[in-house]
């Protein structure tokens, strides 16, 4: 595969400072800073509600921050989803967004309208320009599929593929924007063991065509196998940041998932609290029970 996105190892491809998202009451990201780095590969894991998906929303215009900026190479982002695709990150949703009755290269296609310059009425008059344009984007797409390792089954309906060829079809319908980042959000969910392996590849070959990656996942051994550098979210905050090695053997890390919490994690206060009137309701109750004997 030929990409257009060339940048030089180790520079800042993303720059996330200092976002927060709010829902009402409720704040889903907390002060968050995250820098993805070109030939990275980012992982950002966290317990169910931590704030990830919120923040990738964040990153890519589906939402915008309540406090917070996103820079991409160097430049702020526009909260729009369209103008963040075209500036060059690219993403997959956690549940599968295929065109179901389209086929797999069209929906590849799809995602190289960002890239294409012609325009609708090019499309509708068939004008020379347009023909060159689509021959240019189905020779990419074809690439891309190749590259999955789908291209035979490029005129089969996206509805008929099996599950693992569905999640990599998301993937190669994001690459065919050219993106410099791509965000992957639970990409093996649902996989089975040999399914996850095979993502595992594609994403390292992903990143050595010099597209960083950073990558929302719950299993942590695709995580620490797969990431440079994981960063943990807890209630919206992220808690720790480092290598795989460094991540894994927290007990902040490990206390998170496990439910134990930790002095001066978010939330433990509350949860003191509720322990604490939990032990004083118990001893009454101990007392009383004493007292009618
Ligand atoms: N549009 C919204 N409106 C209100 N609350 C929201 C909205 N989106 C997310 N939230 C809340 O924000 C919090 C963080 O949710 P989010 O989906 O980002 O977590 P997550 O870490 O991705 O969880 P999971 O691992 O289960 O996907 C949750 O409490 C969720 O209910």
């Amino acid at each position: 595969m030929t990409t257009t996105t060339e940048t030089a190892t180790g520079t800042t491809v993303l720059d996330a400072s200092g976002v927060t998202m709010r829902f009402g009451g409720l704040t889903a990201v907390r002060d968050v800073d995250l820098q993805v780095n070109s030939g990275e590969i980012v992982g950002l894991i966290g317990p169910n509600g931590a704030g990830k998906t919120t923040f990738f929303n964040c990153l890519t215009g589906l939402y915008v921050p309540t406090e917070g900026k996103v820079s991409y190479k160097g430049t702020v982002l526009p909260p729009k989803p369209h103008l963040v695709t075209k500036a060059g990150i690219a993403r997959t949703f956690q549940n599968i967004r295929l065109f179901a009755n389209m086929t797999v290269l069209e929906n590849v296609l799809v995602g190289r309208h960002t890239r294409t310059k012609e325009g609708l009425w090019s499309a509708l008059l068939h004008l020379p320009g347009y023909h060159a344009a689509e021959t240019a984007s189905r020779a990419r797409a074809m690439e891309l599929l190749e590259f999955i390792g789908l291209q035979d089954k490029a005129d089969h309906l996206a509805r008929n593929l099996p599950y693992g060829d569905q999640r990599k079809l998301e993937i190669a319908r994001a690459l065919a924007s050219d993106p410099g980042l791509l965000l992957l959000d639970e990409p093996t969910a649902g996989m089975n063991p040999q399914e996850t392996r095979v993502t595992e590849e594609l994403i390292f070959a992903i990143r050595d065509q010099g597209i960083a990656v950073l990558v929302i996942e719950h299993d942590m051994r695709f995580i620490f196998n797969l990431c440079d550098r994981v960063a943990c979210l807890v209630q919206g905050e992220k808690l720790v940041e480092g290598t795989a090695s460094e991540v894994q053997s927290d007990e902040r890390v490990i206390a998170a998932y496990l439910g134990t919490p930790f002095e001066g994690a978010p939330g433990a206060d509350e949860v003191a609290e509720v322990e604490k009137a939990e032990a004083s309701a118990a001893t009454t109750t101990t007392t009383e029970e004493e007292d009618n004997r």
